[in-house]
Parts: C-alpha cells; structure tokens; sequence
C-alpha cells in the first residue's frame, strides 16, 4: 500500500528525466551544421542526471573511439558514443579549413589554427681536425720552428761562405774534426752552427746581459749528430776564456750518456785548455755559467727526482742584493768570506752586486739580466706546455729537423704538426722488422734470427735483469759484443710500451747516416697493442712483419732440450 505514492513519484521523476533529455537531443540536433556532421565534442550531463547517465565517462568514450573507430556503438543509454573524436590533429584542421571555406561569415567560421614553427633539428657540430686540435695550445715559437731537411750535408772544404756552418769554425776546429774524421756537417748541425756562433763579435761575447741570447729547443732524429752540435759550439767559446770557472752545464739522464759526451768533448776540446769534469754532487754549481745544455730533455723533464730542474734554474739567476749588503759595501765593511763569489777574469755581470766591493756605476737604464743560454735537444721533444713554460725559456727559437715520409717536400705547418702529433722522424737508414710469437717461444725465435741472419753484433734490451741472465746463457756472441761502440742490429726482446721509448731503443742503431735493422718480438697478446701505438705514431706500415715457421721453432726445441739434458 505504502509503495503506491513511491511508484508514482519515480514515474513522474522518470517522465521529468526523459522530457529533458528529448529536449536536450533535439537542441542538440539543431546545433549540429549538419546531420550526420562530427563535431569532436563529447558532452557531460548535468550532476542531477540518473546513474544511467554516468555510464559516459569521458575516458571510457576515448578508449573505445580509438579502438574501434569503425564500428560506433549504438546503444540508447550511450549516445554519444556515436561522436566520434577526431583521431588526430591533422583531421581536425582540415575539417576546420572545410569549415572556412564553405561557410564564408567571419564571425561563425573558426580561425584557422595557425601551424607550429618547425625548428631545425639539433645537430652535432663538425668535430675539430686532428691537426687543429694538435695546434691549440702549441707554443708560437714552436709554429714557427725552423725547419731542417735531414737529408742536408755540408761539405766542412767548401763552406767559406758567409754564414756557412763550416765558415763559423775557427781554423784549430777545423783540423781538430778533421783529424777525427769529420769532413761534413750533418743537418741539424749545419742550421745551429751559424745560430751559436754568429760572426758578430758584439754577440760573440761570453755574457751578453743587455741583450741577452736566445734560448734553442731542437727537434732531430737519433744519431742525427746533436751532441757535436752544442759540443763545437761550447768548445769554440769558452776556449777563448783564461780563468777556470764552471761555464757550461750539460744535463743528461743517464751515467752512459756522460761518459759518452764527456768522450766527445775531450775529443773536439783536445789541445783548447779546456777542463771537462762529470758532476757528481759534491760541487756547487757557480755563478760563472755562461750556457746550460739539456740532452735527452723529455726523459730529464719526465724526472723530477731532487727537483733538478728548479735548482739548476735557481742557481742560474743572481740573488737579489740585499739592503744590508748594499750598505756593508759602501761602507767596505763587508767581508770576502759572506760572499760566495771571488774574483772572475769576467763575471756575469748580472752577479756583480755579489762582489764585495762597491758596484761600480754603470749607465742608470741598463737591465743587467743573466745571460746564461738554454739549449734543449731531444729526439722526442715535448709538447707539453706546461713543461716547456717550467724551463722559463726566454725568446725560444725551434729547429725541427723532420721529414715528412709520405712527401719529399717537407713544409714548415705539417713538419710542425708531425711534432706536436708525436709523430717522430726515423732515420732514412734505418730497417725496422717484427716478429710475433708466443711468449714461452721468443728465446727460440730470438736465437733462430741471430743464426739465420749471421748476427755478430748486436744490442739486446729486455725489461728485466732475469731476462738478460737468461739470455746470455744462450747466446756467448752477446759478451764478445759488449765492448763494440756501435751496434748494427738492435733487438727490442720485450716490446716497448709507448712510443718514445720504441724512437729511443731503435735509435741505438742506424747512427750518423749508417745501416742498421731493429726487431721488435711482440708477444701474441701484446700485438694488438703495438700495432694499434704504431698505427697512431703512422709507422706501421715501416715495419716489416717477418715470420719463423712453426717446424723450425720445433726443431730448435728439440736440440735445446737434448743439450740441456746432456
Ligand atoms: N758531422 C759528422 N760527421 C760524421 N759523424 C758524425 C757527425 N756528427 C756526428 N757524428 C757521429 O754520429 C754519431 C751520433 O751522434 P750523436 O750521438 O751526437 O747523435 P744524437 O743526435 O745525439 O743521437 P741521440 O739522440 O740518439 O743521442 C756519433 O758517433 C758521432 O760521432
């Protein structure tokens, strides 16, 4: 009885509903163009519709509009689903241009949607060249290096020329290298000759602190002839000088080195009153130095053991007068022993407020500098700013004696490029080989190519004092070879790990214009490696890859072990 008025009330609540939504559908008609025309817009009842209504939830319409945009469903309760969305955003704007063009009213006709700028893609750069890279930060003095042709000779008879090598050499020189068998000058010589020993006697002179000489860094090849070429010109200077003084430095890296140019000196210095001593730590270095050579610079600048470098430097600049010795000395109160410096035939004279007497005057605008000379010579010559600004070189000048392989005329930029590229230069005569093998085969290999080319001399490196004991074992032509100076075959036994150490062992052999062949024996895991560093250095192709056959190596194993059983 009670559900009468509840039923009655629903119906009439339901009647309410369905007038409005008739009312709804036909407004919505006459706000459609045109029958049947999409408009995209899906639209949402009003909070008092039934739960009927809430069935168009707007996701769901999107779901099932992009599934299935062929097959709109039809259902009463869903109608909206028959709207179907514009799928993409493209179709949009071409029914609005439709839109546009058929209705022409401005007012009514959507504007159409102005399209997005399109923006270039991103792209990458170019990556910087090779050579460009290798020139940023490279010292100016060394781009403008002057270049050397290995490949000049100059002939000592005929060079009387004005600015010839040879012409510069005093006539004691001349016989002197004669009799030792040096008729010509090699190419790094021919260029630095006439460069430390101008034939103006103003810049001849011994200390030169107004205007002071400039400092050399040289690139040139092994046994190219470096050391003669700072060696003739120390020995043509100082030979003048009456009073012993320490004048020259010669830095070098190793004991061997020493003793080497020690030799060299004594041989072009004999008969020129000149003493040549090896340092050995116990002498402080003077104040009197005139020139201070470093050989073999990359390997000296690698090593800082002792900070060698700065205390050398340090030693080669004069110590600021202090006030208190300014005044002892007006007054002549100072004694000669607080002075470290005595009585010079010509001191420097940027280290003259050291003498214990009053500085005599001297016009007020002169800048007395120290004058001591830097020359650097390397086979392998750095590139590292930071260690060439470390030798606080004071107007370098660059020799570069390279030639490029590929082309026989060598210009400045790419000669320069090769250095800064660590691109080093061989010498022409020079025959490179590698062998590569299996580590517990290379003694065998190694005794089967000393036999097959009939090797009587040659020089063997190893990375280990076992090695070499094991090594002189097998071979005894090794010891009869010991006391030979020059060496025509050169073994690398362990294989160099970088490249300026491959330049520096190979170097060894194919000295001063002469023949010489190097081995490298590469193990098979270190081939990749080296061929890769050779491939950098752009060498690869120069060295010749030999093979030893497998039944050779066989044999020889054999007898070894027979003669060791035995
Ligand atoms: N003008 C020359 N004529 C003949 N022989 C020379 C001449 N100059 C140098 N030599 C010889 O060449 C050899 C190599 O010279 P040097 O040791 O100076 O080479 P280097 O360029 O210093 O090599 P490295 O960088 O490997 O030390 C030496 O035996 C030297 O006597």
């Amino acid at each position: 009885m009670e559900a009468a008025p509840k039923e009655i009330s629903k119906t009439k609540a339901k009647q309410r509903y369905l007038r409005r939504k008739k009312e709804r559908r036909k407004h919505r008609k006459q706000a459609q163009p045109k029958a049947g025309e999409k408009t995209g817009v899906v639209e949402h009842d009003s909070d008092n519709e039934s739960e009927e209504e809430d069935v168009e939830e707007p996701a769901q319409v999107m779901e099932v509009d992009e599934r299935e945009p062929a097959v709109p469903s039809f259902t009463e309760d869903t109608p909206q689903k028959t709207e179907k969305r514009p799928k993409k955003r493209r179709k949009l704007s071409e029914d609005a241009e439709e839109i546009t063009t058929n209705d022409p009213a401005p007012s009514r006709s959507p504007s159409p949607v102005a399209a997005f700028p399109s923006f270039p893609l991103p792209t990458l750069p170019d990556a910087p060249t090779e050579s460009a890279l290798a020139l940023q930060g490279l010292d100016q003095a060394l781009i403008d290096a002057e270049v050397v042709d290995p490949a000049v000779v100059q002939s000592m008879s005929d060079s009387n020329e004005q600015g010839d090598a040879g012409a510069c050499l005093s006539e004691e020189m001349r016989k002197r290298l004669h009799d030792l068998g040096i008729t010509e000058l090699f190419a790094v010589q021919t260029a630095l000759l006439p460069f430390l020993l101008p034939s103006n006697p103003w810049q001849k002179a011994l200390y030169q602190p107004y205007d002071p000489p400039r400092d050399i860094c040289v690139s040139a090849p092994t046994g190219s002839g470096k050391t003669l070429a700072y060696a003739i010109p120390i020995i043509e200077i100082l030979s003048t000088r009456i009073v012993t003084r320490l004048r020259a430095l010669i830095v070098l890296p190793t004991r061997d080195l020493v003793t080497q140019v020690r030799e060299t000196f004594e041989a072009i210095g004999k008969g020129r009153g000149l003493k040549i001593g090896t340092a050995t730590g116990q002498h402080s270095f003077a104040h009197e130095q005139s020139q201070l050579v470093i050989d073999e610079a990359d390997r000296l600048l690698a090593q800082s053991y002792q900070d060698w470098l700065i205390r050398i430097l340090a030693a080669t600049r004069p110590p600021k007068a202090s006030a208190h010795h300014v005044l002892e000395d007006l007054l002549g109160t100072s004694s000669p022993d607080e002075h470290s410096c005595n009585y010079p035939d010509a001191l420097n004279p940027a280290f003259m407020h050291l003498l214990p007497y009053p500085e005599f005057p001297s016009f007020i605008s002169e800048k007395k500098e120290g004058s001591c000379q830097k020359l650097l010579f390397s086979a392998t010559l750095t590139r590292d700013p930071a260690k060439l600004a470390s030798l606080e070189f004071r107007d370098p000048k660059y020799f570069v004696v390279h030639r490029r392989p590929e082309q026989q005329n060598h210009d400045i930029e790419n000669s320069v490029l090769d250095v800064a590229t660590e691109r080093f230069t061989f010498p022409d005569t020079l025959k490179e080989h590698m062998v590569i093998c299996e580590t517990a085969k290379k003694p065998l290999v190694l005794f089967h190519l000393v036999h097959q080319y009939h090797i009587s001399n040659a020089l063997i490196f190893t990375k280990s004092a076992e090695s070499t004991a094991r090594l002189v074992h097998l071979f005894d032509f090794f010891e009869k070879s010991q006391s030979s100076s020059f060496f025509a075959n050169h073994y690398s036994y362990d294989a160099p790990v970088d490249m300026r150490k491959y330049v520096h062992r190979v170097g060894r052999t194919a000295r001063a214009g002469k023949e010489g062949d190097a081995w490298t024996l590469v193990e098979e895991q270190e081939a990749r490696y080296f061929k890769t560093m050779m491939k950098n250095a752009s060498h690869l192709e120069k060295i010749k890859r030999e093979r030893v056959r497998g039944r050779i190596l066989n044999r020889l194993f054999r007898i070894t072990r027979m003669l060791w059983v035995s």
